[in-house]
């Protein structure tokens, strides 16, 4: 069964939702070309220990570094590494940051320097796709939805929806129920009431959904080579809705590449 968090739970969700997206923020300012994405990292790291919080995935299942950059063809899970960031790169950085005992846990695609137009579009679609299925969060509502309104949404762009990764719980554990697929006519379990946090995390990719791994054990790549761009956002599901608790609560709320569109 999905937990159902009480008040102070709640509390301590709204709090460590505002960390990890002051911590995302603060790698955000500094993409550019030329930064490494190891650099990436190690603001975000860094900024997660100002705060009082622990970087989620640093040795999460032994994964290396403190959050993931993904550029490119790079689906997500992907380890910030010593190669420059170039001209014309969409690089996706996941923040995850622990604190005082609940995790919260935020994504967004950036540009590079000058990104061509059909990237800039695989960006923003994919961003409209979670807003949409943020949008139909309420009580009531079966988790296995948000699955079809995304992939409606993406599908006429002729994009494709990874199926190997899913949004999912998130609380006092990193990763528990529900499990949140982001493509249609998925047999996902559970329906949404007050109380319930989670995220939703599509990745889109221009063109075949399928992804392959890296022998690194971590990174997960479009077989075509084609790119993928992916957007996550940490959610409170409330007696009327949704409180997006990974908001950023400057410019609107506006995603960052919004800036360079
Ligand atoms: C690197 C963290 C990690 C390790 C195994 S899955 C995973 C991960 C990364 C980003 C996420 O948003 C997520 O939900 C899980
Ligand atoms: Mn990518
Ligand atoms: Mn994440
Ligand atoms: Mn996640």
């Amino acid at each position: 069964s999905i937990k159902v968090l009480d008040d102070d739970e709640i509390e301590a969700m709204r709090l460590v939702g505002r960390l990890a997206r002051e911590c995302l923020d603060a790698a955000a300012q500094a993409v550019d070309v030329g930064v490494t994405t190891d650099e990436l990292d190690r603001l975000v790291h860094e900024a997660a220990i100002e705060r009082d919080c622990y970087p989620s995935p640093l040795n999460y299942y032994n994964f290396p570094k403190s959050c993931c950059t993904s550029v490119n063809e790079v689906i997500c899970h992907g380890i910030p590494d010593l190669r420059p960031l170039k001209d014309g790169d969409i690089c996706n950085i996941d923040v995850t940051v622990y604190h005082h005992g609940f995790h919260g846990d935020l994504n967004e695609t950036f540009f590079v320097g000058n990104v061509s137009e059909k990237h800039k579009k695989l960006v923003r679609v994919t961003y409209e796709a979670l807003s949409k299925a943020i949008e139909l969060v309420r009580p009531g509502v079966k988790y296995r939805e948000i699955g079809n309104v995304i992939q409606k949404y993406v599908a006429p762009h002729g994009f494709s929806v990874v199926k190997s990764y899913c949004g999912h719980g998130i609380h006092r554990l990193f990763h528990t129920a529900p499990n949140v697929p982001h493509y249609a006519k998925n047999t996902a379990v559970g329906v949404m009431k007050a109380g319930h946090t989670f995220t939703i995390e599509p990745m889109i990719s221009e063109g075949v959904a399928k992804a392959e791994q890296w022998p690194d054990d971590w990174t997960a790549v479009t077989a075509d080579g084609l790119y993928s761009a992916q957007f996550e956002q940490t959610l409170l599901v409330t007696d009327n809705g949704c409180e997006i608790l990974t908001r950023r609560r400057e410019k609107n709320g506006q995603p960052w590449f919004m800036d360079k569109m």
